[in-house]
């Protein structure tokens, strides 16, 4: 469990500036839909967790700052030099948070000077990427029309103490690092360079992930949207299997470590009979293991369709040795291993079988933004910038029990969030599939 001192944001000193947003705060104080700056956000959010602290007092309690514009800000807006960056793999709505924090520095605050670097970290890094762009208002207007993100993104290590000495160079007061969680990592070691050489300079995360799988920081945007897409190819081998003999449909959906987007896909539209995610075991052999339970599936329904997070069923193949330029583990082929048992399976028991396989693959995360991302995407980059004006560092915007607020990148990139087996949202699946509890 996260506590209190975890979750204390770094600052780089006083307030001394009057913010240009103090007008729309200085009456404001917290309400249902509103948190002040005086006030935190708690952790719990039911009667017992919180009844659980015991004779803890309120204020001791496991809490987050929470986000918005402060009355008095760190930076001078007249004089503050900005840089964005976006790493790692893609995600819908990068463009979008590029976009807000442009558009947010620009007309509240008058910060003019605003760097995009292209590539990810190379781009930090003098000589390796293409040179850095301008961004403004008039560049940034258009580019949420499409997915991806303007500045290019990128894996693979880079110098840390280089980024620094090019931020110096380039007199860069804050940057804004949009990206998963190997980029918070990066973001993290940059802002602790950047402090040990007592540099005001601001580092504020932007956590993008279609995995959903960065904790305590709510939905990551860009979710919503990929499992979306990913639904829409669940839908598709439905109509595939129930039109076939046999038919039997397997969708691989991204999701290294979590099952987010395989989950809320299927709950999406009633299509799936199975869900597959590396958080909950199974077997294929045996008499509860998945190809007993999917042959009488299709005896009773006539076909079937099996939502297999990427991520699941390493366990069943050997282990994988590949790592990616960030050093990520590359997954085995199980999906291919899963195609091969369910065809050799139906066959041995003289059953009629059409496979049909979908890959959804890069298609749900190179789309733009639906409305509800664009709209949360804008409105972390608002926060973002609220955070970073203030001289917060080393933290990331985001949005844990509803309420925007500032988590230190410390605590964001100590685990990984998961499907809880034990939680709701399993259960829900496990509802909507009728899919046996245990198939281990
Ligand atoms: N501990 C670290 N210190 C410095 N840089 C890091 C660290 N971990 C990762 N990075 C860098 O962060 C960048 C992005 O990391 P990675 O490729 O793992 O993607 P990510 O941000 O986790 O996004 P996603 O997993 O969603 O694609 C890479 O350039 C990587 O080298
Ligand atoms: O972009 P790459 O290197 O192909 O990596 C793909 C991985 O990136 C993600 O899209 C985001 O972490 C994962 O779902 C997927 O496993
Ligand atoms: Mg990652």
């Amino acid at each position: 469990m996260v506590t209190l001192e975890e979750l204390q944001v770094r600052t780089l000193g006083e307030c001394r500036y009057d913010s240009p947003l103090a007008d729309y705060v200085a009456s404001r104080t917290t309400n249902a839909y509103y948190v002040a700056e005086t006030d935190r956000v708690l952790i719990d959010d039911t009667i017992s967790l919180l009844a659980a602290r015991g004779e803890t007092p309120l204020t001791e309690v496991p809490s987050f700052e929470p986000g918005g514009p402060r009355r008095k800000i760190f930076f001078d807006p007249k004089k503050t030099k900005v840089g964005i960056v976006t790493c790692g793999g893609l995600c819908p709505g990068l463009n979008d948070v590029i976009r807000a924090i442009v558009l947010e520095l620009f007309e509240h605050y008058g910060v003019t000077d605003i760097t995009g670097f292209k590539n990810g970290y190379a781009g930090l890094v003098p000589g390796k990427s293409p040179d850095p762009i301008t961004l403004t208002p008039a560049f940034v207007e258009t580019i949420t029309d499409r997915g991806g993100t303007v500045l290019g993104s990128s894996r693979g290590s880079q110098n840390v103490p280089q980024i620094v000495d090019n931020l110096v160079h380039r007199e860069i007061d804050i940057l804004f690092v949009i990206g998963g969680d190997g980029s918070m990592r990066g973001a993290h070691a940059i802002a602790e360079e950047a402090l040990s050489r007592e540099l005001d300079i601001a580092v504020v995360g932007v956590p993008k992930t279609i995995d959903n799988d960065i904790p305590l920081i709510g939905t990551s945007f860009g979710f919503q949207t990929a499992y979306a897409k990913a639904a829409e190819s669940i839908k598709g081998a439905r109509v595939e299997v129930e039109a076939a003999i046999g038919g039997v449909g397997v969708v691989k959906v991204m999701g290294r470590a979590a099952g987010f987007i395989a989950c809320y896909a299927a709950l999406a539209n009633h299509d799936a009979d199975f869900v597959l995610i590396p958080e909950v075991p199974f077997n294929l052999q045996g008499e509860n293991g998945l190809l007993a339970t999917l042959r009488k599936r299709v005896k009773e329904r006539g076909s079937a369709v099996i939502v297999l997070a990427e991520g699941a069923g390493q366990d069943l193949i050997p282990a994988s040795r590949r790592k990616d330029a960030s050093g990520n583990t590359v997954l085995g082929d199980f999906a291919g291993f899963l195609r091969a048992q369910i065809a050799r399976d139906f066959k041995d028991h003289d059953e009629p079988l059409t496979l049909r396989y979908f890959d959804p693959g890069y298609m749900i995360r190179s789309v733009p933004a639906d409305a509800a991302d664009s709209v949360y995407c804008t409105r972390l980059a608002q926060a973002a910038v609220h955070a970073a004006m203030a001289g917060r560092t080393d933290m990331v915007i985001g949005r844990p029990r509803h309420r925007f607020a500032h988590v230190p990148i410390s605590v964001v990139v100590k685990n990984t969030q998961q499907v809880n087996p034990d939680g709701d949202l399993w259960l829900s699946v496990l509802e909507s599939t009728a899919q046996p509890f245990d198939m281990s």
